[in-house]
């Protein structure tokens, strides 16, 4: 019988504290080094207060339950988890290149290429998800991270859930990614992660979300209505692919699992993609 590995009991004192790396609605992420091991991970912090004064401790319960059970290259890793009086820490996986969002702001918006690696990828991640019956729910720029090699990491749990579920907790925030079942509070179950997949991949080459309304209402309505209206110099095969994730009937969504097998994946796909870690191991 294998010896089980002894779960470390952290506390803010088993870390060197690096920079502060981001912030977000619900707390802070700073570079934080492992001194027992040397190991660099990002410690994401948050006030106790805050997390009752938002009435998402449930939440964020779920995001520790979930998050530390999955294993996946694009999933971050979380490793664990401590409190003190006013605080709960959780010990993330460390993305080298950062956040998503700030890329693809920079840049505006991605080529064929590089969008095509990200939503395969991300594809990948949502059907390790889906078969664990996982439903992300947020899947935008936002809670999206890049590692050291270019990879993308799925993050920030929150609002994932087993399937199949109806919503109990209002949303809040953007509501550029909520498929028509849910913006109708329909019941729903994990196939919205792919019409997020392709409000995702209109994002990445355009560089803006396709319903996107200064008005919630007129969001609702672009939403409801399918009200899709794709650049011309958006590739044919990746307007394809987004047509296919974004039908208004759940299951006419185009299915992860022949995501790498559409042409836009295809015909994008790198015959030697450069410095990923595959790479380096064959030297
Ligand atoms: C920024 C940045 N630049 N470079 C070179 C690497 C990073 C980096 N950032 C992260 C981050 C990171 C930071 N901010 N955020 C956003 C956030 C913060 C608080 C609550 C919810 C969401 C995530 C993580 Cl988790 C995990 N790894 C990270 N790596």
């Amino acid at each position: 019988k294998q010896p089980s590995v002894p779960v470390r009991q952290y506390s803010l004192s088993s870390f060197e504290i690096g920079r502060k790396l981001g912030k977000g609605k619900f707390g802070k992420v700073y570079c934080a080094r492992d001194k027992a091991t040397g190991y660099v991970c990002a410690l994401k912090v948050m006030e106790k207060k805050e997390l009752i004064h938002f009435k998402v401790e449930k939440q964020f319960r779920r995001e520790i339950e979930i998050q530390s059970n999955l294993r996946h290259p694009n999933i971050l890793r979380l490793f664990g988890h401590f409190h003190d009086s006013e605080r709960v820490f959780l010990i993330l996986e460390y993305a080298g290149q950062g956040e998503m969002f700030k890329v693809l702001r920079k840049k505006g918006r991605f080529d064929d290429v590089l969008a095509s690696q990200y939503i395969c990828q991300i594809a990948s991640a949502l059907s390790y998800l889906h078969k664990k019956h996982i439903i992300h729910r947020d899947l935008k720029p936002e809670n999206l991270l890049i590692g050291l090699d270019g990879e993308v990491k799925l993050s920030d749990f929150g609002w994932s859930v087993h399937t199949p579920t109806s919503r109990r907790t209002t949303m809040c925030g953007t509501l550029d990614y909520l498929p028509p079942e849910m913006v109708e509070a329909k019941d729903h179950d994990s196939r919205v992660d792919l019409w997020a997949l392709g409000v995702l991949t209109y994002e990445f080459l355009v560089g803006n979300p396709p319903f996107e309304e200064p008005a919630h209402k007129a969001t609702y309505k672009r939403i409801s209505k399918v009200d899709l209206k794709i650049p011309p110099y958006v590739s044919v095969e990746a307007a394809d692919l987004i047509r296919r994730l974004l039908q208004h009937q759940p299951e006419r969504r185009f299915p992860l699992d022949q995501i790498p097998d559409h042409p836009w994946i295809v015909k994008n796909r790198p015959y030697w993609p450069t410095n990923n870690a595959a790479d380096k191991k064959s030297g």
